[in-house]
């Protein structure tokens, strides 16, 4: 039997009316005071899961993984199992970092592509192809997010369903016609004007193993139909994601604390940044050589 503990009642949660905390198909949308964690971290512990967080680090982009592991050792899911898998080109340089227990660094080696924007769209391949090879048998959950990025305040188990998308820091409070998806209606993911419900950040995704590999597999085959087309999606990645969420509607959202971005400022109803992007230098970091 598991252990009994106290939590305050759920009556005594405060409600958020600033924000929308449910899409008009019941997913909920995860804010800073909608949920209690004492509760949902006995509910998984019960399950003895462990979580995957992929992220890449391809060429110059080795540089941002001390700091992204080392702040997601102290918020990222504290207190549960938690294997990082780091998909580089550069092994190496990939730093040393003291682990708690039950937690543990592993390097998937492969290979780099020259243009950027291959780097980041390829992840939904090489994603896709690690699911089915180990991720099935290593982990329950994954979490998918950019590496340039560090942790700032808890991220827990609140996150975790069957499939979730971000809602993108520039976006949340933005209509439909000023999403950026891609118009282009040669393109697989055109998503007309009169279509669409958030935009979505293509930095962060997850969910269980089977249903990651179903979102990476369209998202990675969709971008091969347009490039036999000659066509590449105007926000790469995300593009395909926001497309395959439309008509595969993500079971729950995250709302922006989970990928800020201090370019927006600091809006009221974002209380806390829990995970937030690093100053780069473009230039520096994605089209220099060594
Ligand atoms: C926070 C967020 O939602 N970011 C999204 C945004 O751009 P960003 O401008 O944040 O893209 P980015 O430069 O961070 O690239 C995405 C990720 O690809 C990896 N990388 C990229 C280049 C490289 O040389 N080496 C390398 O490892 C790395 O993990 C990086 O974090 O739009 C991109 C598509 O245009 C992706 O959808 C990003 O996920
Ligand atoms: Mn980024």
């Amino acid at each position: 039997m598991p252990q009994k503990f106290s939590t305050k009642s759920v009556q005594s949660l405060s409600r958020r009316n600033d924000v929308l905390t449910y899409s008009p198909w019941l997913a909920p949308i995860v804010w800073n005071g909608t949920y209690n964690i004492d509760i949902l971290n006995a509910q998984f512990h019960l399950r003895d899961v462990r979580i995957g967080l992929t992220t890449f680090a391809i060429k110059k982009y080795v540089m941002f993984l001390k700091d992204f592991l080392e702040t997601a050792e102290k918020f990222f899911m504290v207190g549960h199992k938690v294997n990082y898998y780091v998909f580089t080109d550069r092994p190496n340089d990939v730093p040393n970092i003291t682990l708690s227990e039950g937690r543990r660094v592993e390097i998937i080696n492969v290979t780099g592509y020259q243009r950027w924007q291959d780097v980041t769209m390829r992840r939904m391949e090489m994603i896709h192809n690690q699911c089915a090879e180990r991720f099935i048998k290593e982990v329950d959950y994954l979490v998918c997010v950019d590496v340039d990025m560090k942790f700032l305040a808890n991220v827990g188990v609140e996150i975790l369903g069957n499939v979730f998308g971000t809602l993108h820091p520039g976006f949340f409070g933005a209509s439909r016609p000023q999403f950026t998806y891609e118009r282009r209606p040669e393109s697989v993911a055109c998503i007309p004007v009169d279509e669409g419900d958030f935009y979505y950040a293509g930095g962060y995704f997850g969910g269980n193993v089977e249903e990651v590999y179903k979102l990476t597999n369209f998202c990675h085959n969709s971008m091969l139909k347009d490039k036999e087309m000659g066509i590449e999606a105007l926000w790469h990645d995300e593009s395909y994601l926001n497309k395959y969420f439309l008509y595969y509607k993500p079971k729950k959202i995250l709302s922006p604390e989970y990928v800020w971005n201090d370019y927006y400022g600091s809006p009221a109803a974002v209380q806390v940044k829990r995970f937030i992007g690093v100053d780069k230098n473009y230039a520096e970091v994605r089209f220099k050589r060594r």
